[in-house]
């Protein structure tokens, strides 16, 4: 069942429950969160406080993308905030099994996001514990920019590695590009959770847009 979630980074930050409120009675199935800190990325966007304040807004389930260095100084306050899937890049972390636990521990579902150029194999030790395998196909930091092509053999990569891992539960998410066409390649690459920034946000009639990309 594939499950649609627009990314707020396109969102007008000017309105921001008004948006969220739009793209909920348009069918969006969860929120994407992007968390920048400006320096796992170069760009900032927003953090726990404006999440809480969000979370009064809407019943659709957030996912925060972790685009940040340390995320473990930031699990409680998304727990607390009412996060259901969060998010950290294996590259921002020395120490991934313990910020996975911390994530578990704190009640929340856990995945790892994935560079472009960062190999699954990484992620094979701790495979039957995620619940979600992020693969980016951009380079984090922005929306807006197009689909690379190679990241599809990764989603394949992904759900290979899950199924050997005996890992019946978690998902591959696909962020970064993604449109009505990109999305069938993901789609039939194997991804489940589609997130989409400009496709969704960018376009006059939300509610198509997301039956588009369905
Ligand atoms: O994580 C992200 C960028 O780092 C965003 O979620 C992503 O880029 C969504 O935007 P778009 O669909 O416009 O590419
Ligand atoms: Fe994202």
């Amino acid at each position: 069942m594939i499950k649609i979630g627009p990314s707020l980074l396109s969102a007008d930050f000017s309105k921001l429950s008004e948006e969220i409120k739009d793209i909920e009675q348009s069918g969006a199935d969860f929120l994407h969160l992007d968390l920048m800190d400006g320096h796992f990325v170069p760009n900032l966007t927003f953090g726990i406080p404006v999440i809480e304040k969000l979370r009064k807004c809407s019943d659709l389930p957030f996912d925060a993308h972790l685009m940040v260095e340390h995320p473990e100084n930031y699990i409680e306050g998304l727990a607390k905030a009412g996060v259901s899937y969060v998010t950290v890049h294996q590259e921002a972390c020395i120490h991934l099994d313990r910020v996975l636990h911390q994530i578990k521990e704190a009640g929340m579902k856990c995945g790892v996001a994935l560079n472009p150029a960062t190999p699954v194999s990484s992620l094979k030790n701790i495979a039957s514990f995620l619940d979600m395998v992020l693969i980016m196909s951009v380079n984090p930091g922005f929306g807006g920019q197009k689909f690379i092509s190679y990241t599809t053999d990764k989603i394949k990569e992904a759900c290979h590695m899950l199924a050997s891992a005996e890992n019946t539960h978690a998902v591959v998410e696909v962020d970064g590009g993604i449109n009505s066409e990109t999305a069938k390649l993901a789609v039939g690459a194997g991804a489940v959770f589609l997130v989409a920034g400009s496709a969704v946000f960018g376009a006059d009639d939300r509610k198509t847009a997301i039956a588009a990309l369905r």
